[in-house]
C-alpha cells in the first residue's frame, strides 16, 4: 500500500521505516527540514535501537523516503498522523496546535477514498471533531483512530509485533473500508496472531490514556510504597519481588525508584485529568493527582536523601549525576527526573557533572548550566557523592572497587534500586537507596 505518516518524531520516524519494512512505499514527512535531510542520509535523528538497521534497509528497498513538502502525500492510501500533543505550557492540557496544523496541510491532498489514521495521543473528543473537518473537505475521505504503545528503547520491536492493535473505525459504510485498510496495512502483524480490538473513535481514544494512567498508577503505586517503607524500615524492593508474584499484581511496573518522566506517562495524565475536568467529570479521575504528586515528591525526596548524606548540606559539594535520559536506550529528556534532579542540586549550591550515554546533547540543550562530562571516570572524579539515576545497563555493572579509587567520598544514592547494597557496603560504600533502609538497620515499630 502507499502510505504517508505524517510527523517523524519518536513515533512516526520509527513508524515510517518499520511500515516500508513490512512492504509498504511511505513518505515520511515532517515540518522539520534537519530530521527529514538527517532520515533521508538514512540517519535516525535519536537514539533508537535497532532503527539505523530498519531506515537503512528501508531507503535501500527503494520503498521510504521522506519530505517536508505535503504534496507528496498526494498519492497516499492511507495517512499515519503521527505529530507531537505536548503539555500546553503553564496548563495541565494538551496542546493540539501540531494535530490541527496537520490536519489542515494534509486535507488539500487527500485522494478519492483516502484513509487518514490517528496515531497520536489526543483528548477524548478529537476524532470525532476531525472527523467532520476532513469529511467537509473530501466526502470520500475516512478517519481511523489507531492508538499507538511503543515504549521507547523497544520502538521497533513494539512496532512490528504490538501487544495490540486498536481501531477506533468510524460509524456506516466508512467503517467496513476503513477496518479493511488497516487490516491491509497491517497484514503481516496480525499473520503473527496480534489481537485486533475493533471500536468506536471515543474509546479508541480512551483506550490510549487508560492505559498509561494504569502504568502511572502502578509506578505511584509502588512508591508510595517506598515512602511507607521509609517510615517503617521496610524494603521496597522485596515487597515488589513478593507481590509481584501474584500473578494478577505481576512484578512489571513495580519498580521503585525516582518515577516516571519522559514525552507521555506524565503529560498523557495531566491532559486526561484536564479534558475530564472540562466534561465536568474531574472526580473519576481525581486519584491520578496523588499519581502525579506522588511521582514528583520521589524526585524531591532523592534530593533531600543526597542532602543527609552529604551532611546536611550539598552547597561546595561535587555531585556525580548517573544518567540524564528519562530511562536507559533513548536519548529523550523530556521530563527526565534524573536532570530534575541534577538541576536542583545545582540549586542547591552543589557541582553536579552529569553523565550519560547517549543523552548528552539533549541534556545539555534542556539544562545548559550543568556539567556535563562522557566518560564516568570523569564524572564521579572527586566526587562526594554518586547518584544513579537512569539505569543503562554499564551503571548496573559498575565495580565499586574500581569506583572508589576515583571519588573523594564513598557515597552512592540508588535511585533506581539496581545495585546491590550488600556489595557496595562491603566495599566500604554508604549506600542509600529509596524505600530502602539505610545500613543502620530498619527503624524499629516498637520504638515509635
Ligand atoms: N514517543 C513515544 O514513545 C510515543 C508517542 N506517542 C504519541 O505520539 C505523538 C508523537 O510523539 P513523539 O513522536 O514522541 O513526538 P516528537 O516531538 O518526537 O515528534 C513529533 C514530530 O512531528 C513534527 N511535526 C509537528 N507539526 C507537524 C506538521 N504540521 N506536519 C508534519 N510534521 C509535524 C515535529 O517536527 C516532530 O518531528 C504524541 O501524541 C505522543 O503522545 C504515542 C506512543 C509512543
Ligand atoms: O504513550 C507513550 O508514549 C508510551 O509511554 C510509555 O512508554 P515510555 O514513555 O517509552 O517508557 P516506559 O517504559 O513506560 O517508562 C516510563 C517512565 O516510567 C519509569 N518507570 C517504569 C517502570 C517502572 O517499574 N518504574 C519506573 O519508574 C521509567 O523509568 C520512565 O521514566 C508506555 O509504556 C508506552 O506503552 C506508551 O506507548
Amino acid at each position: 500500500m502507499r502510505l504517508s505518516v505524517i510527523g517523524c518524531g519518536y513515533l512516526g520516524a520509527v513508524h515510517a521505516a518499520s511500515m516500508a519494512k513490512l512492504g509498504h512505499e511511505v513518505v515520511g514527512i515532517d515540518i522539520d527540514q534537519n530530521r527529514i535531510d538527517t532520515l533521508s542520509a538514512g540517519q535516525a535523528p535519536f537514539y533508537e535501537p535497532g532503527l539505523p538497521e530498519v531506515l537503512n534497509e528501508a531507503l535501500a528497498s527503494g520503498r521510504l523516503r521522506f519530505s517536508t513538502d505535503m504534496a507528496s502525500a498526494r498519492d497516499a492510501d492511507v495517512h499515519f498522523l503521527c505529530v507531537g500533543t505536548p503539555q500546553k505550557a503553564g496548563e495541565y492540557a494538551a496542546d493540539l496546535t501540531y494535530v490541527d496544523s496537520a490536519i489542515d496541510a494534509l486535507i488539500p491532498y487527500l485522494g478519492e477514498g483516502a484513509l487518514v489514521v490517528g496515531k497520536s495521543t489526543v483528548p477524548v473528543g478529537t476524532a470525532a471533531r476531525l472527523d467532520i473537518a476532513i469529511r467537509e473537505a473530501q466526502p470520500s475521505a475516512m478517519l481511523a483512530w489507531n492508538p499507538e504503545f511503543l515504549r521507547e528503547g523497544f520502538a521497533v520491536k513494539d512496532t512490528l509485533h504490538p501487544d495490540r492493535l486498536v481501531y477506533g473505525l468510524p460509524v456506516g459504510y466508512a467503517h467496513t473500508i476503513a477496518k479493511a485498510m488497516l487490516d491491509e496495512v497491517y497484514a503481516a502483524t496480525i499473520k503473527d496472531g496480534t489481537p485486533v480490538v475493533q471500536t468506536d473513535f471515543v474509546t479508541a481514544e480512551l483506550v490510549k490514556v487508560a492505559a498509561n494512567s494504569f502504568l502511572a498508577t502502578k509506578i505511584s503505586f509502588i512508591n508510595a510504597m517506598a515512602e511507607l517503607c521509609e517510615i517503617t524500615g521496610g524494603d521496597v524492593t522485596q515487597l515488589a519481588d513478593a507481590i509481584g508474584h501474584d500473578k494478577r499484581i505481576g512484578r512489571r511496573f513495580l519498580n521503585a525508584g525516582v518515577g516516571f518522566g519522559g514525552g507521555c506517562l506524565p503529560k498523557d495524565i495531566r491532559a486526561f485529568m484536564a479534558r475530564a475536568a472540562e466534561l465536568g467529570a474531574s472526580e473519576p479521575l481525581s486519584f491520578l493527582r496523588e499519581v502525579d504528586a506522588i511521582n514528583e515528591r520521589r524526585r524531591h525526596r532523592m534530593v533531600e536523601l543526597t542532602i543527609e548524606e552529604c551532611g546536611g548540606s550539598i552547597r561546595g559539594k561535587r555531585i556525580a549525576v548517573l544518567g540524564a535520559a528519562f530511562k536507559p536506550d533513548s536519548d529523550d529528556v523530556r521530563n527526565s527526573p534524573a536532570l530534575d534532579i541534577a538541576a536542583a542540586l545545582q540549586a542547591g549550591g552543589a557541582t553536579v557533572i552529569v553523565t550519560d550515554p547517549q543523552a548528552l546533547d539533549n541534556a545539555a540543550r534542556v539544562q545548559p548550566t550543568l556539567t556535563y562530562a562522557k566518560p564516568i571516570y570523569e564524572a564521579v572524579l572527586n566526587a562526594d557523592a554518586v547518584l544513579l539515576l537512569t539505569e543503562w545497563s554499564e551503571y548496573r555493572e559498575l565495580d565499586p572497587d574500581s569506583l572508589a579509587q576515583l571519588v573523594r567520598n564513598r557515597c552512592i544514592l540508588d535511585g533506581r534500586n539496581v545495585l546491590d547494597p550488600a556489595v557496595w557496603r562491603a566495599a566500604g560504600w554508604s549506600y542509600r537507596a529509596l524505600g530502602r533502609a539505610s545500613a543502620n538497620g530498619a527503624l524499629s515499630l516498637a520504638t515509635v
